[in-house]
Parts: C-alpha cells; sequence; structure tokens
C-alpha cells in the first residue's frame, strides 16, 4: 500500500517507473545523490508520506538536513572573512559522549539547519552509521557565527569516538587549531577521552573542557571534574557544562570557542597551499578532496598540482559544507572547503598531499603518518564474474577510507582477490558493510591475522622474501622454522579504566591474554586506569567484550601500537578430507596452538553443514596432527516428502535449494558457508 502511495505518486511527478518492491530499497536506488535525496524529501512531503514507515522515516531524517540548507545556499561571499574571524575546531570525545549531538545543536544555533525534532546527528550521513549508531567518519561543516555584531566563519569536523576509527581523528586535527574535549557527566573520562585527549595536547591544539549531559539525574559532576583535574590537571573553572541535547550551554560553548581557539596561521599573500586532508567519491561529481587552505588563494578553473603525484588538475567546483556541498566558486587561506578536480581515484586524491598552483614551487605540508594495519583479511567477491565491479568498489571506498591498506592476493578456492589491512574488527565490519550497502557487492571475507613478521638467514631466503624481515599478510605465506632466526608479534600498549571492584578479575583477564601490567593510577576515588601492554593477536577478537562483561559494562578500552617483540609462533593448517584449506590457515602461539585449533575444529563442525559425505576436520603443526572433528554424512532428498503432486512443487523444492547452495563456497567438492571463514575466530 505504502510503495503503492510512493510510486504512484512518484509517477506522477517525474518519468521514473519502478518495479521494485522494497520502498526503502526503491528510495535509495532513485535518490542516490543528495542533490535528489532533496527532492525525494519534498516529494515525501507532498505526499503526505512523511514519517509513516520506519525506514522512511530514517530515510526523511537525513534528508531533513538538506532541505532546510537549501533555502540560503546562495551567494556565500568567503571574503567577508578576514582570517582573524576564522575558526577551525573539532569535536572529541569517547564512543557516546554526545559529539554528533553537539554538532546537531551547533547547526541549529548557527542557522545551518532549521530546528527541529528530527535533527538527530544530522552529520551522521551513512547508512552504517545510522543503523549502528556511530560515527564512522570524520565530517566536516561550516557554520556563520554572530559574535559582537562580527560574522565568524567556524569549520567544524564531528570525529568518530571507537578506536578503530581513530586515524579519522588524527588526520582531522591537522586542519584545527583547538578541539572540544568532550566528557560524558556521568561516564566520566573514559579511555578513548585519554587517546584523544594527548592526540589533540600533542598536535599543540587549544582544547576547550566540556562536560555534557548535565541534564542527566545520575550526573556527577563534582567527579568528573576531579578525574578531569587529576588526569590532565584542568581546572574546574576551566570547563563547560552543557546538554547537548536540550542545548543547555551551547551558546557559551560557541563564544568559547571564538574567544579561546585562535585563528588559523594562514597567510592569504603566499602562493596557495592547501592539504588535503579527507576524500570521498561522489557517484556523479567523482573524486572530492577535504582541502584546508594554509595559504594564498584557489579559484574555480584554476590549474592546480598535487605536489606528491605532480600530476595537474583544473579545479572544477569548489566551496564550503555547510552542511552538504555549496559552491562558493573561490577558497582562502585559512579556510576549510572541498575542491572537485577531475581526480579519479585513491593514487590521485591521496589525503596528507599538498596541493598548489600549477607552475609554482612550495614547500609541502608535513602530509599524515600512514595508518598502521592491526588486522588483515582476504576479500574476494562472491561470484568470480562479479570481480571488476568489486575492483571499483573498492577504488571508490578506500578513497573515502584512505586507512584500508590494499594488496592483491589470490586464494585456491577462492579465486583471485584482495587482502585488506583494517585498523581492528569494527573497522573491517563496517567496510565491508558499506561495500555491501553503498555498492552492491557481495564479498567472502576470510578470517582476519594480525601482521606477524619473520626474520630469515641465508643468502638464498634474503632474495626470496627481499631482505631480512619479512611482514606475513597471509597466515599461509609464514616462512618455514628451519629458514628463520626468530618470529616477531605485533604488541600494543592498551588502557583499561575500570571501577576498582574489578580489579582482581581484570588482571586475570590480562595474565591469560599474555599481557603485562606496566602502570595502575586512580583517576578518582574508586575508578583505576590500568595501563598494560598485550599481543595485538589476543585482544582484536573478543578481548573488549571478556572485559566488558567480566566488569559489568564499566570498562572501556583503547590501545596504541607498541612495535613488535620475540614470539613463538606456530602455522596451524586446517584441512578437510586430508585437504589443506589455505584460506582457514592461522598463526598461534605454540603454548595455544592445542587449545585454538579444537575451538576452529569445532566451530568448524558447527559451520558446516552435512553434506551427502563424511567430512572430516583436522588441525596440523607441519605434520603432526593435533585436533580432529567429524561432520556425519547426510542424505538430503529434497523430494522425499513430496510424493506426486504439482511439479510446480518440486521445482520450487529444488530452486529453494539451489538458492540455499550460492550461499556456500566449494572448497574440492565441499560446501563451505560463506560467513565459515570468520565464524571460526569467534570463541
Ligand atoms: N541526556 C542526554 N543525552 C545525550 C546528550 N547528548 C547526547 N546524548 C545521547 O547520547 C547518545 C550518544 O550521542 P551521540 O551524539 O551519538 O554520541 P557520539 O559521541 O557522537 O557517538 P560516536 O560518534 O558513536 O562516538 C545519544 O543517545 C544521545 O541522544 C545530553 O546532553 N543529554
Amino acid at each position: 500500500m505504502l510503495m503503492r502511495k510512493i510510486k504512484n505518486n512518484y509517477l506522477v511527478q517525474t518519468s521514473f517507473v519502478s518495479k521494485d518492491s522494497a520502498p526503502l530499497t526503491w528510495l535509495k536506488r532513485k535518490f542516490r545523490s543528495q542533490a535528489s535525496k532533496l527532492t525525494a524529501f519534498k516529494f515525501l512531503e507532498n505526499v503526505g508520506l512523511e514519517g509513516t514507515n520506519t525506514h522512511v522515516k530514517r530515510f526523511v531524517q537525513t534528508s531533513t538536513v538538506l532541505r532546510a540548507n537549501n533555502v540560503k545556499k546562495e551567494n556565500i561571499d568567503l571574503q567577508r572573512f578576514p582570517v582573524e574571524n576564522i575558526r577551525n575546531f573539532s569535536i572529541i570525545a569517547h564512543v557516546d559522549h554526545g559529539k554528533s549531538t553537539l554538532a546537531d545543536r551547533l547547526l541549529e544555533i548557527t542557522n545551518t539547519i532549521s530546528k527541529n525534532v528530527r535533527n538527530l546527528q544530522v552529520l551522521d550521513r551513512l547508512q552504517v552509521e545510522r543503523e549502528r549508531g556511530i560515527t564512522v567518519k570524520a565530517q566536516t561543516a561550516s557554520l556563520f557565527y554572530n559574535y559582537n555584531d562580527e560574522v565568524y566563519l567556524l569549520n567544524l569536523v564531528d570525529t568518530p569516538g571507537h578506536v578503530d576509527f581513530n586515524y579519522e581523528v588524527s588526520r582531522s586535527l591537522s586542519a584545527c587549531q583547538g578541539v572540544i574535549l568532550l566528557v560524558d557527566a556521568n561516564q566520566g573520562v573514559q579511555a578513548q577521552t585519554v587517546a584523544n585527549f594527548y592526540l589533540a595536547f600533542e598536535s599543540n591544539l587549544t582544547i576547550l573542557p566540556v562536560m555534557n549531559k548535565i541534564d542527566l539525574k545520575v550526573a556527577k559532576p563534582d567527579v568528573v571534574l576531579k578525574q578531569l583535574k587529576n588526569i590532565f590537571d584542568i581546572k574546574p573553572e576551566d570547563v563547560l557544562k552543557v546538554s547537548a541535547k536540550n542545548g543547555t550551554g551551547v551558546e557559551e560553548l560557541l563564544r568559547a570557542v571564538v574567544e579561546k581557539i585562535p585563528p588559523p596561521p594562514a597567510d592569504l599573500a603566499k602562493p596557495f597551499r592547501g592539504l588535503m586532508f579527507d576524500s570521498w567519491y561522489d557517484q556523479y561529481k567523482g573524486a572530492v578532496a577535504n582541502v584546508a587552505i594554509c595559504d594564498g588563494v584557489v579559484r574555480k578553473g584554476d590549474k592546480i598540482q598535487s605536489c606528491n603525484t605532480k600530476k595537474t588538475y583544473e579545479v572544477q567546483e569548489l566551496g564550503i559544507m555547510h552542511p552538504t556541498e555549496v559552491p562558493t566558486g573561490v577558497l582562502f587561506a585559512g579556510q576549510v572547503g572541498y575542491i572537485i578536480a577531475n581526480m579519479k581515484n585513491v593514487n590521485e586524491a591521496q589525503v596528507g598531499d599538498t596541493l598548489c598552483h600549477d607552475g609554482t614551487s612550495v614547500e609541502p605540508l608535513p602530509g599524515f603518518k600512514p595508518a598502521r594495519a592491526m588486522v588483515f583479511a582476504g576479500v574476494y567477491p562472491s561470484d568470480h564474474t562479479e570481480f571488476s565491479a568489486l575492483r571499483n568498489a573498492l577504488n571508490r571506498l578506500t578513497l573515502n577510507d584512505s586507512s584500508v591498506s590494499v594488496h592483491v592476493d589470490h586464494s585456491p578456492a577462492l579465486g583471485q582477490g584482495w587482502r585488506l589491512g583494517f585498523l581492528g574488527l569494527l573497522h573491517m565490519d563496517v567496510f565491508n558493510q558499506r561495500l555491501e550497502q553503498e555498492y552492491d557487492a557481495s564479498v567472502i571475507v576470510t578470517a582476519p591475522n594480525v601482521p606477524y613478521k619473520a626474520r630469515v638467514f641465508g643468502a638464498k631466503n634474503l632474495k626470496k622474501y627481499g631482505g631480512e624481515e619479512v611482514t606475513i599478510l597471509n597466515p599461509c605465506h609464514l616462512p618455514d622454522p628451519h629458514v628463520v632466526k626468530e618470529y616477531l608479534e605485533p604488541m600494543v600498549i592498551g588502557t583499561i579504566l575500570f571501577p576498582d571492584q574489578y580489579l582482581s578479575s581484570v588482571m586475570n583477564l590480562c595474565m591469560e591474554r599474555r599481557g603485562e601490567q606496566v602502570d595502575q593510577v586512580y583517576i578518582d576515588d574508586t575508578r583505576l586506569m590500568f595501563k598494560v601492554i598485550l599481543p595485538l593477536s589476543e585482544i582484536v577478537v573478543d578481548f573488549f567484550d571478556d572485559l566488558k562483561s567480566i566488569t559489568s559494562g564499566f570498562a572501556s578500552f583503547d590501545y596504541e601500537d607498541h612495535g613488535y617483540q620475540v614470539a613463538d609462533l606456530v602455522k596451524v593448517n586446517i584441512l578437510l578430507n586430508s585437504r589443506d584449506v589455505e584460506e582457514l590457515t592461522l598463526i598461534c602461539h605454540r603454548a595455544r596452538a592445542r587449545v585454538t585449533s579444537k575451538q576452529v575444529c569445532s566451530k568448524l563442525k558447527e559451520t558446516i553443514p552435512r553434506q551427502l559425505f563424511k567430512i572430516s576436520i583436522q588441525a596440523a603443526v607441519g605434520s603432526k596432527f593435533i585436533a580432529r572433528e567429524d561432520i556425519p554424512a547426510l542424505k538430503k532428498d529434497v523430494l522425499a516428502k513430496c510424493y506426486g503432486g504439482d511439479i510446480s512443487r518440486k521445482m520450487k523444492l529444488l530452486k529453494r535449494q539451489a538458492e540455499g547452495k550460492k550461499r556456500m563456497r566449494k572448497i574440492g567438492n565441499i560446501d563451505v558457508p560463506k560467513d565459515a571463514f570468520i565464524k571460526v575466530l569467534k570463541r
């Protein structure tokens, strides 16, 4: 009914005809670009369908901001803003402390969007962000704020809170001179608060400490103030108190942004120099670069050059995010905006690159340290014929998420594919979800592994591996022990914040995961901050889940890279009916090999369906078998219960069986479900 209403009305307004059945899929397909989302919104409003269906409601929510924004997009004159009237700042905080909600209020107060109850995290535009309720992508928005009868241009960056998306935060900070450090008035300082504070502190940014959610009945402002004093030496009188939800204190916060954060150190007189700190792919416009203009002026039609690739481009469009793209024709020193210049792929639009005018020579800006991938996994098309479509999708998505590293890979069972490096398991999950949702790609993801290293010896091996130290991205490429001096595993230094009543449980968990405690301090009367060095392989899968469950959800965890450490590693091969399945190979510590192998074999037994023959699942280290499970044979005749009757019924049963098989992947003659590769790692 709903669908018919939408379609009929839409037919009246445009000439599209759609045969799709689900309203959301249909809407999304027709209104992929932001401009056409606006049309969709107007259309839904006209036909009175706003909010009749949850999916449509969510869709309309994202479009609201576009409607509000459309009113006053034209004629923004950026020349009115000298450098002294510009402030570039970011909102940083632990997960769920209210960054995106605060951004909503800032957009409303500055009339960037109209006040509306539907404004819920409007800068979280991706479907995956709306579905999961988390920010995964930093978003910029330019706001105009009237302060003491002068208009200021405020460039705001809303950042993600989860540790897996920290690279987004560190890049965003390069375009800012200050940050709003948000702390939840009930939860207080958490692990990512500490990590984000130091990121800003080490970048010499002005930090505005802000306590959010003061409207909560369970707020503990005094405890939080004490924590801020103890950990960061922030004076209680310097902490602003706001409620992002109902807007209390937000106006004062905006005033503090203007008063306390310095203007960018930009020089209008110098030749144009801009730092590309983000990029994304627009279906119609190609690559869009987010640029902080450090010096000079850049205009539409200018010939610009990348300092890194030396390629030249013509600026086709440029403007500010207000909060979606608004062309302005020119960007001046100190401003932050977007540039479209016919860059086609991730190699051309490299984040961290410096842009300048063609023919000028400027000192390139420092750029960014490349993201260090924490976990690697193989990604393959479910169907071989979709290989090039998946390659295009990967090219576009890595433009949007430059922290993913891509290496071409091949697997005997899954064919041609890629080994992708991610910053954590959530990052991997989100990336694959985005591949499926935004690019209709259907992929098989293999079990993730951390990047181990091996030091090989012997002239022949040095030549074979291109040096003494070999990084192993794919477990089946681990060099044999007889050519290896030592194996190394990646380590992290973790920060855990939790109430002290859970101390012994947390210590036990860390010891179980081969952790070594290095520090322990009280941040207030009852909460502890614990520093522990852990092997990365021990935390990627389920460490945080276990930590949450033993502390009744009160612990928070953050980690950073801590180099490599010598480790006694072994390669475990998994065999299905005596055939080695490379995609399931894993590397683990020798002491853990037996237990891990048993877990993997029994997980596979649960995951692989019974088939017409017996299947043996074995785990082996070298030539020694260390675990085994068997799946008994099954004779599955789907037509067994179908005596006589109509042929169409038989066809339907056979068709359903064939569809079930599509979700399987043949390894030898065994059908393995697509998700088996990931499931084996979950304990
Ligand atoms: N009571 C109350 N709730 C708030 C306030 N600010 C945010 N919230 C709620 O806190 C939850 C998280 O808010 P978000 O704005 O998504 O938090 P975030 O920091 O952007 O989250 P991530 O981007 O995932 O890290 C939401 O349910 C908000 O409604 C506030 O001032 N008071």
